[in-house]
């Protein structure tokens, strides 16, 4: 049956899933697999399904916020997906972590209202182990050197506080910001499939979000080897996963 948002069925999802936030990083990623196709395009959500080392792999856009990052996975869990790694970008929370960067989420901050929807605040926003896992040990294949640990995720991009709730989330040794980690880690963790995010550090600590929207014009070549690297990570950690699965 087609799903209503993503417009895709069972025939059109792989097992592994690629999510980005963004519909336009769906075509970069495209260009690092070797066959492709575009199954379906509605709202936020561009869906391409192809192969990299012979490995099925589905990409997704999720679009911004928890919101519409939980309806997609909901409807690709429906169609029959399994494993999801989320490439996104983020602003860092701490100041050592460069444009470029990458963080690996080990648990995510619930400050976002999808998840909440869901289930109490008490109920953690965790990763899969098993990807978490596996996308360490690629990225030591890689020689990737990421920051592994809490981010937080929020609805709010400009509220007034933005800055001093980035200011305490740095003493508590959260890494950086997203809007879409943690529904999703909660929702994977409730519906019982695999879900990790890696995030490509697009804002330094404490600079203005409204400057650093121009400070990532100026970084672009960064941030745009942050998000190759996020890329060739989560498709190097499902190629491993398939190995291991059909070992
Ligand atoms: O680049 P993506 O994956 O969309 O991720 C980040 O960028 C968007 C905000 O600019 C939010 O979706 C945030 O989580
Ligand atoms: O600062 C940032 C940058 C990207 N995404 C976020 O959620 N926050």
């Amino acid at each position: 049956m087609k799903q209503p948002h993503i417009l895709c069925s069972e025939n059109d999802i792989e097992k592994m899933v690629v999510l980005p936030g963004d519909p336009e990083r769906v075509l970069r990623v495209a260009g690092f697999l070797d066959t492709w196709e575009e199954v379906a395009y509605n709202r936020e959500f561009r869906t391409i399904k192809g192969t990299y080392k012979e490995v099925p792999i589905t990409v997704t856009s999720t679009g911004i916020g928890g919101a519409s990052a939980t309806i997609a996975l909901e409807e690709l869990i429906t169609c029959g997906a399994e494993y999801f790694i989320r490439i996104g970008s983020a602003g860092a929370c701490q100041s050592q972590i460069d444009i470029g960067d990458l963080i690996i989420s080990t648990g995510a901050v619930r400050e976002e209202g999808a998840s909440r929807m869901y289930v109490s605040q008490n109920y953690p926003a965790v990763a899969s182990f098993n990807l978490l896992r596996i996308i360490d040990d690629t990225c030591t294949e890689l020689g990737y050197k990421p920051f592994i640990g809490i981010t937080r995720s929020h609805d709010s991009f400009y509220i007034d506080n933005e800055r001093q709730l980035m200011k305490h989330w740095n003493t508590k040794n959260v890494l950086g910001s997203d809007m879409e980690t943690s529904a999703i880690y909660t929702v994977g963790s409730l519906r019982q499939v695999n879900v990790a995010s890696i995030l490509n550090n697009v804002v330094r600590y404490q600079s203005d979000v409204k400057d650093a929207i121009n400070d990532y014009v100026d970084d672009e070549t960064k941030a745009a080897e942050g998000e190759k690297k996020e890329i060739i990570l989560a498709l190097e950690s499902f190629y491993n996963l398939y190995q291991e699965l059909n070992s």
